[in-house]
């Protein structure tokens, strides 16, 4: 199959946006230029439209294997490609774990089966997530592994950690580190502040998190072992990350649309559909994780997608999971705080949002550029729609961020040639 997206206004690697035509050719972009001719292929009309390299999201749950009342590859996937994403790393956080090298064949193949977005695995770093041995590095990696977490809960032992780093050096792959302490975290459900405290709710302070960060930034200063930490969200991590890269510790960071954009008060509003780890903090950390984003230090975007069922996410706060959804919303959540505000030019958000994470990952993808794959997504940067859950391929419809009004809405994406989203023309703009 053969396509002309004409009319667009593309955003070229060095980030200025020009009006430009690209023709796709089975899975590749063979021709961009001003006013192609037609020749053979099938027009997609773009005008009005931003075209994007297809976005690359550093850390998502699928829940596959073993959760699959939560998500499955297929909808996670669609939902994946319902956000403009290409690429999503995957959470070994399964049942059971990502932890063999036959499960990081599986799940890489499935998600080739159905071809909506490509998974890349972040394999555990121990074995059942369980904290003490290390799975074998070497074999995951030739499976298809792109790096290697505990996520969902922190490393807790330095020994540990510091023998992980050592092996990832070895291999050249990151540590992606779940930053938390759990002698300071454990049976905490919300940010330990005003808000925990008001709802009698024990809280998580923003020390579990900041404590194992710079453990890990001093592990990592001592092997030189790469550290990727998911999620930040205090201020004191912020800072010390900063820090670290300044001295040329080999860390990086990502930062999620909710972390930017929330705080601990969402609780009183939303319940538990604003219970995620770590919690949605103060004013004050927000605040940081803007500027750290700003500044470079926080240099990708993860949504940290993490669908759990109805009825888990009805339950009251201390009785729910933590975590809830974000690839469908992410780009226009960020888009309309961003780049629709005038604060960020739209060339640093999606470099965040895919040249960085891809580099990070070494995912050869992220950039529009002639030869390279037809992963890309049109966005509509000019209606406003609202977020509505019941519209989400995902099976999770927990998101605090239900009802906002947002623009920058993908509205159709392609997957190596494919179109593999179009956005129902009944989902009508409301200004
Ligand atoms: N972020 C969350 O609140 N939950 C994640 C785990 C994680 O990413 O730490 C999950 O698996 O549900
Ligand atoms: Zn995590």
């Amino acid at each position: 199959m053969r396509y002309l997206i004409r009319g667009g206004r593309v955003l070229c690697p060095d980030g200025s946006l020009e009006e430009l035509d690209l023709r796709i050719d089975g899975d590749r972009i063979v021709e961009m230029g001003a006013h192609l001719p037609l020749t053979d292929s099938q027009v997609i009309d773009a005008r009005d439209r931003i075209v994007l390299p297809g976005l690359v999201d550093p850390h998502v749950h699928l829940r596959e294997p073993g959760q699959t009342a939560k998500e499955t590859i297929e909808t996670g996937t669609k939902a994946a490609a319902a956000g403009g994403f290409a690429h999503v790393c995957c959470m070994p956080n399964t049942s059971p774990v990502i932890d063999t090298k036959e499960i990081v064949e599986a799940i890489i193949e499935k998600a080739d089966s159905y071809g909506y977005a490509k998974v890349h695995p972040i394999a555990a770093i121990t074995h059942g997530l369980r904290g003490e041995t290390l799975t074998d590095f070497a074999a995951l990696i030739a499976a298809g592994a792109v790096g290697f977490t505990d996520d969902g809960k922190g490393v807790q032992r330095a020994d540990v950690m510091r023998q992980a780093l050592l092996c990832a050096k070895e291999l050249a792959v990151p540590i992606v580190v779940h930053a938390e302490d759990e002698t300071l975290s454990r049976d905490g459900h919300l940010h330990d502040g005003e808000v925990a405290k008001e709802l009698s709710i024990k809280g998580i302070p923003s020390e579990a998190e900041a404590v194992m960060i710079a453990r890990d930034i001093v592990l990592s200063e001592a092997t030189g072992g790469a550290v990727h930490f998911c999620h930040v969200s205090p201020k004191s991590a912020v800072r010390v990350i900063r820090d670290a890269i300044r001295a040329g510790i080999p860390v990086t960071a990502e930062v999620t649309p909710h972390h930017l954009l929330l705080t601990q008060e969402e609780a009183l509003r939303v319940g538990a559909w604003g219970k995620v780890n770590p919690p949605l903090r103060a004013a004050t950390d927000r605040a940081a994780c803007v500027e750290g984003l700003i500044d470079g230090t926080l240099s990708m975007i993860a949504t940290d997608h993490a669908p759990h069922t109805a009825e888990e996410k009805a339950r009251p706060i201390e009785a729910s999971p933590f975590g809830f959804v974000g690839l469908e919303i992410s780009f226009p959540l960020m888009y309309t705080a961003f780049v629709h505000s005038g604060i960020m030019a739209l060339g640093k958000l999606v470099d965040s949002m895919a040249r960085i994470p891809a580099e990070r990952f070494k995912l050869h993808a992220g950039i529009l550029n002639v030869g390279g794959y037809a992963d890309l997504t049109l966005i509509d940067p000019h209606a406003f729609r609202r977020v509505d859950p019941e519209t989400f391929y995902s099976k999770g419809r927990a998101t605090p961020f239900a009802g906002r009004e947002l623009t920058g809405w993908p509205t159709l994406t392609i997957h190596r040639g494919k179109i593999v989203f179009t956005r129902a023309a009944k989902e009508e703009s409301i200004r």
